[in-house]
């Protein structure tokens, strides 16, 4: 069983990681990386995509080239839980 952060951590979770935004409308994590053209932005996803295996946690993407926009969000929570917190510094550690 998966819990949503509580008002405290979710505002923790804010603080901690500067690189991503509050979701408009949804109880989610966003953010928005840059890459110098579609290899490094494809290697970058690959190994979020070994990590979301792993982990059985899995983000919501889009890439267009050199972008890749991301939302965390965990729907068995309903929302932002402690698994968007790990996989959110998992990328932030990567992100260069
Ligand atoms: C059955 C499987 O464990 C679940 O559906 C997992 C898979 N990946 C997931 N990813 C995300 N982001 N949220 C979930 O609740 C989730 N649940």
């Amino acid at each position: 069983m998966v819990h949503k952060l509580t008002a405290e951590a979710r505002q923790q979770f804010f603080a901690d990681h500067p690189a991503w935004k509050e979701a408009e409308g949804k109880d989610a994590a966003e953010t928005t990386l840059t890459f110098a053209d579609f290899n490094e932005a494809w290697g970058f996803m690959s190994r979020v995509a070994v990590y979301a295996d792993k982990h059985d946690h899995h983000p919501e993407w889009f890439n267009v080239y050199n972008r890749v926009e991301i939302t965390l969000t965990t729907h068995d929570a309903g929302g932002l839980s402690e698994r968007d917190e790990k996989m959110a510094a998992f990328i932030d550690r990567i992100r260069g």
